[in-house]
C-alpha cells in the first residue's frame, strides 16, 4: 500500500526534491539563529561592535522565510498535482466501470471517494513525507547543536521529552480511532442527507420534513460528537507536550544555572539552549501529525484502490456510425442470473425479432423484461445460450460497436442538467442542424420547441421538472435516433400520459419502426396493437409470441394481460 502510495509521488518527485531541499535550507537557516544569537550576546557581553553577527541574524531571518515559502509552493503545487491525477485516473476508471458493479456501488460513496479520498493523499504524500522529513532534520539538528553546547543539559532534556513521548504514543491510537470513526460518521450523515435529498418530492408529499431533519440532524450530532473526541484527546496529546517543554524548560534552568554558576557554562551557552529546546517542539509535533496523516492516507488509498482494482470495460469509442442497416435479434436459449447468490432471472429465453418493424416485448412485472435489454447492452453477461444482434453473437461485437448500433431509451428516460440542445446532443454531438431539427420533428417536438421560452436553448434543469413525462421519453427517443440506431430498444414509459402525449409517442414509434428495428416493452394498448409482433414473457421465459389478434384468441395470459394492464374495453 505504501509502494502504491509512493507511486503517485514519482511523476513529481523532482518538483518535490526541490521543495524539501527548500524546506531544508530554511530549516537550516532557522536551526542558525540561536547560534547567530548566541554571538549577538556574547558580542555584547565582550563589548564588541554587534553589527556582524546583528547582520547575519537578519540574513538568516530573511533567506530562512524566502526559502520556505518557495518550498511552501512547490509543496502545494506538487499537491495539487498529485490530486488532479489521482482524481482523474479514478474518474477514469469509475466510467469505465462495469453496470454490474457500479450498482453495487453507493453513488455517494463512489463520490466522496473522487472529491475527499483524494484530498487526504495530497496531504500524507506532500506535507506529511516533506514536513515528516525536515521535522526529522530540525529535530537531529536541534539536538546536535544542543550537544555542542552541553551534554549534561541535553541528557536533561531528552530524559523529560523520551517521558512525555511515551506518553503521547499511548495517545496516538486513540487519536487515530476517534479519528477513523469521525471520518464514518461524516459520511453516514452524507447518506442520510443524500437519501432525503434524493426522494426529495416523497418527503414533502409524506409530510415527513421534520422527522427526516431529526435523522440528519441526529447523524450530525454524532459526527460533532466523535469530532469532539478526536480534539480531547488532540489537546491531551497538546498539554503532554506543552508540559513537557515547560518541564524540560524548568529542569534545564535549574540545571543550568547551576552550570553557569560554577562557571562550567557560559550565559550565550544556557539562552542558545533554551531557545534550541523551544525548536524542539514544532517538529515532533509535525512527526507526531505526519504519522496520523500516513494513517489516513493510507485509508484513503485503499478506498480507491478498491475502485481502480475493478475490472473495466475495454475502452472503445462509440458514436455514429455509417451502417443504419436495421439489424435483427435472436435469443437462443438464454440462461441469466444477476449474481451467484441470486435466483435465475431467465430460464431458457428464446424468440426472434427480424430486422425491421415494431416488436413488444410484454408480461407482468418482474418477468424479466428489462433485463433482456440489460443483457442486449451487455450491461450484464448472461451465463448461458447466445444472443444474436445481426446474425452475430453479441459476444464476438466489439462492445463499442454493438453499442452504437443499439439505440437505448430508459423508462425513466433521464434529461441531464443543461439545454435542450446539449440534450438531443448528447450522443451524437457532431450531428448537422438539420439532422436536429429532423430528430426534432420525428419526435413531434416542434411543439414543445416552440413554447420553451427559449427553444432549443432553454435549460432544461437538473430533473428535466419543466418536461412532462411523455416529453421526456420523446427527448429520450430523439437522443437515441441521432445516433442512427439499427435497433432502438426502448423502455415504454409508465408514467400515465395524457391521450395527446399517448398519441404522439405512438406515432413516433410507428414511423421509427418504418425505419429501424424497435424492440419495445410495451405498457399500453396502443403500442401493443400497432406492433407487428408481440413477445409475451413470464416468469424467465416466453410463453408465446404472436399478434394482438392471434394472442387475445390463443394465450390466456396475453388476455388477461390486455384486459387489465393494457386498459381494454
Ligand atoms: N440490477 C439488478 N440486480 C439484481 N436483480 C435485479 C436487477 N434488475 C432486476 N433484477 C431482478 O430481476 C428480475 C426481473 O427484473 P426485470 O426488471 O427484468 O423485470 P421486468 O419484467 O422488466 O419487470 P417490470 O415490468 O416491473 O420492470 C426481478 O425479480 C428483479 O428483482
Amino acid at each position: 500500500m505504501v509502494k502504491e502510495l509512493l507511486a503517485y509521488v514519482r511523476p513529481h518527485r523532482k518538483i518535490l526534491i526541490l521543495g524539501g531541499l527548500l524546506g531544508l535550507i530554511g530549516s537550516a537557516a532557522g536551526l542558525a539563529m540561536p547560534l547567530l544569537a548566541k554571538y549577538v550576546v556574547d558580542a555584547f557581553g565582550a563589548g564588541h561592535s554587534m553589527g556582524a553577527p546583528l547582520l547575519g541574524l537578519v540574513v538568516a531571518v530573511v533567506i530562512g522565510a524566502i526559502v520556505s515559502a518557495g518550498g511552501n509552493y512547490l509543496m502545494e503545487r506538487t499537491g495539487e498535482g498529485i490530486v488532479l491525477s489521482a482524481r482523474r485516473r479514478l474518474v477514469d476508471r469509475m466510467l469505465r466501470l462495469r453496470v454490474a458493479d457500479v450498482d453495487r456501488l453507493k453513488p455517494g460513496d463512489l463520490l466522496s471517494r473522487v472529491t475527499g479520498d483524494t484530498t487526504l493523499l495530497r496531504a500524507v504524500l506532500t506535507n506529511g513525507i516533506v514536513e515528516s522529513v525536515s521535522a526529522a532534520f530540525m529535530l537531529v539538528g536541534a539536538i546536535v547543536m544542543m550537544a555542542t553546547m552541553d551534554g549534561v543539559l541535553l541528557l536533561v532534556t531528552l530524559l523529560v521529552v523520551v517521558l512525555i513521548g511515551g506518553l503521547v504514543a499511548l495517545i496516538m491510537p486513540r487519536i487515530q480511532r476517534a479519528q477513523t470513526q469521525a471520518q464514518e460518521a461524516v459520511g453516514e450523515m452524507g447518506a442520510v442527507l443524500d437519501r432525503a435529498l434524493q426522494a426529495y418530492r416523497t418527503v414533502k408529499a409524506s409530510g415527513v420534513e421534520e422527522r427526516e431533519i431529526a435523522v440528519v440532524g441526529d447523524a450530525a450530532v454524532r459526527a460533532r460528537d466523535r469530532g469532539l473526541q478526536v480534539a480531547g484527546w488532540t489537546s491531551l496529546a497538546g498539554v503532554a507536550t506543552y508540559m513537557a517543554v515547560q518541564i524540560a524548560f524548568l529542569c534545564v534552568l535549574a540545571v543550568g544555572g547551576a552550570r553557569v554558576s560554577s562557571g562550567v557554562l557560559e550565559v550565550s551557552s544556557l539562552v542558545a539552549f533554551l531557545l534550541y529546546l523551544f525548536y524542539l517542539v514544532p517538529p515532533i509535533g509535525q512527526l507526531v501529525q505526519g504519522g496520523v496523516q500516513l494513517q489516513q492516507g493510507l485509508a484513503a488509498m485503499k478506498r480507491i484502490k478498491e475502485i481502480e482494482d475493478l475490472p473495466a470495460e475495454p475502452a472503445e469509442p462509440t458514436g455514429v456510425h455509417d451502417d443504419a442497416q436495421p439489424v435483427g435479434v435472436r435469443f437462443e436459449d438464454v440462461v441469466f442470473r444477476y449474481g451467484e447468490d441470486r435466483p435465475i432471472v431467465h430460464q431458457g429465453v428464446s424468440f426472434e425479432v427480424p430486422p425491421g418493424g415494431l416488436t413488444a416485448l410484454v408480461g407482468p412485472s418482474g418477468a424479466g423484461k428489462s433485463t433482456v435489454f440489460a443483457l442486449l447492452e451487455r450491461f450484464y453477461e448472461h451465463q448461458s445460450g447466445r444472443i444474436l444482434v445481426g446474425g452475430r453473437d453479441i459476444r464476438e461485437w466489439p462492445l463499442g460497436e454493438l453499442r452504437g448500433a443499439l439505440g437505448y431509451v430508459e423508462q425513466d428516460a433521464p434529461v441531464l442538467a443543461g439545454t435542450l440542445r446539449e440534450n438531443l446532443l448528447f450522443a451524437a454531438p457532431d450531428v448537422t442542424e438539420d439532422e436536429l431539427l429532423r430528430a426534432v420533428t420525428r419526435t413531434r417536438l416542434d411543439d414543445l420547441v416552440e413554447r420553451l421560452p427559449e427553444g432549443l436553448e432553454t435549460a432544461v434543469g437538473h430533473r428535466g421538472v419543466l418536461l412532462s413525462g411523455g416529453e421526456r421519453q420523446r427527448v429520450a427517443i430523439a437522443r437515441a435516433l441521432l445516433r442512427k440506431p439499427r435497433l432502438l430498444l426502448l423502455d415504454e414509459a409508465t408514467s400515465q400520459l395524457d391521450a395527446v402525449n399517448e398519441l404522439r409517442l405512438r406515432e413516433v414509434i410507428s414511423e421509427v419502426a418504418r425505419e429501424t428495428t424497435v424492440l419495445v416493452i410495451a405498457h399500453r394498448l396502443s403500442t401493443v396493437t400497432n406492433a407487428d409482433r408481440i413477445v409475451v414473457m413470464e416468469g424467465g421465459g416466453v410463453r408465446a409470441v404472436g399478434t394482438h389478434a392471434s394472442l387475445v384468441g390463443a394465450d390466456e395470459l396475453y388476455r388477461e394481460l390486455a384486459a387489465t394492464q393494457f386498459l381494454v374495453s
